[in-house]
């Protein structure tokens, strides 16, 4: 156990009208939020340099939007996808499975509260506002942005977020427009390119997120150990998990450890009374280490398993069911879901482009929820034994919080599979020593930071790629 732990070209613009005029010079841009908050005492003005700068999105073979930058002052690339969410932008933003993609928000006004400070920290340690430490997505798009901002908690705006962070952003785009062409297109790459002098022709290749292992940038480098009071001990496989699920387990007395995506997690499942299997970025078939150490768990162990999102594709492959690509994904806090086992509908949250095939699911399995707005797959459930899996999630931050009760409904699986152990084998302790946990640190170890660090990843998948042939 020990030893174990410590080891893109274009097509130029197809459509004039979706061609938007330039804004240039440092005319300021009103924003919904400037009428509604004039001038209060709470309004915290910050100078930001990159707002000057015209900038220009790109989605390949299709239309290019003309704009402002109000971020880092560098060119990006990746998929474009949308969300459909009204509030939750710094959670949204600093969640592991966006790395990459350019996300566009369909709330036309984004930033009015502003960004609250990484400081800020939970009885877990865990951080209260955002989903992990960085921005995840390499690019972000906004009708709207709020220069001014107003929330108790905000210590900064939005842009100089962004700039801080070197991601690249614009404002003064017609996201319908944008939302349209994708809606009707299916997900596309896109670019972000900063200041006048944008020549399509001389534009670098687009780069695809999809040719990167992103789960590998975002999942933690070591364990790491977050103690709760109660006695349940919960491993989980971190593929880029969000702060509000481990907050979720925490906050219901579960200690957990987390272990990097690829760690053989079958070995030491015995030490611990459940299994959880996280959210994370990119197209599931890329974890194969993953998806091997879920079949090897679940052909040898009866221990409760768990997967969100990411994690309910994994286990869905490792349990010999498909994947596919959805056509532009579903990305919301609002899409309705039908609980097969109860006949009732739950409003959930969603962040995905991937699905499972719910009619390549093996007969031990069937299907346990399933979306009521494009009737895709969003969960499935083992026939005989705990475990089960949602394409949604539960942990949902800014909500909604219909389906939080699944967490219960795990961990009342896991308690029932503690208690048999103990009434079967009253001699047998597998439990970990304490001390040992007390050696890991709490927070996730030498995980990738920012977009520069998503070009890095880039050269790198190419390295790894060269070395495989
Ligand atoms: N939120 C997630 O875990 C996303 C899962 C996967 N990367 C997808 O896009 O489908």
């Amino acid at each position: 156990m020990i030893a174990a732990l410590s080891k893109h070209v274009a097509a130029r613009p197809t459509s004039p009208n979706l061609k938007l005029a330039l804004t240039r010079g440092t005319r300021r841009h009103a924003t919904v939020a400037d009428a509604a908050f004039p001038r209060s005492p709470m309004i915290r003005p910050r100078a930001a340099p990159a707002y000057q700068q015209p900038a220009t999105l790109t989605i390949r073979d299709g239309p290019i939007f003309s704009g402002q930058s109000f971020g880092s002052c560098r060119d990006v690339s990746g998929e474009a996808v949308f969300t459909t969410s009204i509030v939750g932008y710094n959670e949204s933003l600093t969640d592991p499975s966006y790395r990459g993609q350019i996300l566009v928000f369909t709330q036309p006004l984004i930033g009015n509260y502003g960004v609250p400070s990484r400081e800020a920290r939970d009885e877990f340690n865990l951080l209260k506002h955002f989903e992990s430490e960085y921005i995840q997505p390499a690019g972000v798009v906004v009708a709207d942005v709020a220069r001014k901002y107003s929330h108790w908690t905000a210590i900064q705006s939005l842009g100089d977020w962004c700039t801080q962070q070197g991601v690249a952003a614009i404002t003064g785009v017609d996201t319908r427009a944008i939302v349209t062409f994708l809606r009707e297109r299916g997900s596309e790459l896109g670019k972000i390119s900063i200041g006048e002098a944008y020549d399509a022709d001389q534009d670098e290749a687009f780069q695809d997120p999809a040719n990167v292992n992103l789960v590998k940038q975002v999942s933690t480098k070591a364990p790491f150990h977050i103690a709760s009071a109660g006695d349940l001990h919960i491993a989980l496989i971190d593929c880029g998990v969000k702060e509000g699920i481990l907050r979720s387990l925490s906050q219901r007395g579960a200690s957990v450890t987390v272990f990097p995506w690829d760690f053989p997690i079958d070995r030491l499942a015995h030490h611990f009374d459940g299994v959880f299997i996280s959210n994370g970025p990119g197209d599931p078939t890329y974890c194969v280490p993953t998806v091997e150490a879920l079949r090897n768990l679940m052909g040898s162990s009866q221990i409760p398993v768990f997967g969100i999102c990411l994690g309910h594709q994994l286990l869905a492959l490792a349990a010999g069911a498909k994947t596919t690509k959805l056509k532009y994904g579903n990305r919301a806090h609002n899409i309705p879901c039908l609980d097969l086992t109860t006949g009732r509908c739950h409003i959930t949250s969603q962040n995905h482009g991937y699905a499972v095939d719910a009619n390549t699911l093996p007969p031990d399995f069937k299907e346990y929820w399933v979306n009521l707005n494009d009737s895709s797959n969003e969960g499935m459930i083992h026939k005989s034994r705990p475990i089960f899996s949602t394409q949604f999630h539960p942990e949902a931050k800014g909500g909604p919080m219909d389906t939080a009760f699944l967490f219960d409904v795990y961990l009342e699986s896991v308690r029932r599979y503690k208690d048999t152990r103990r009434l079967l084998f009253p001699n047998n302790d597998h439990r970990v020593e304490s001390l040992l946990f007390n050696t890991l640190t709490n927070a996730r170890v030498g995980v990738r930071t920012d977009s520069i660090n998503f070009a890095e990843g880039m050269q790198q998948q190419k390295q790894d790629n060269r070395d495989l042939v």
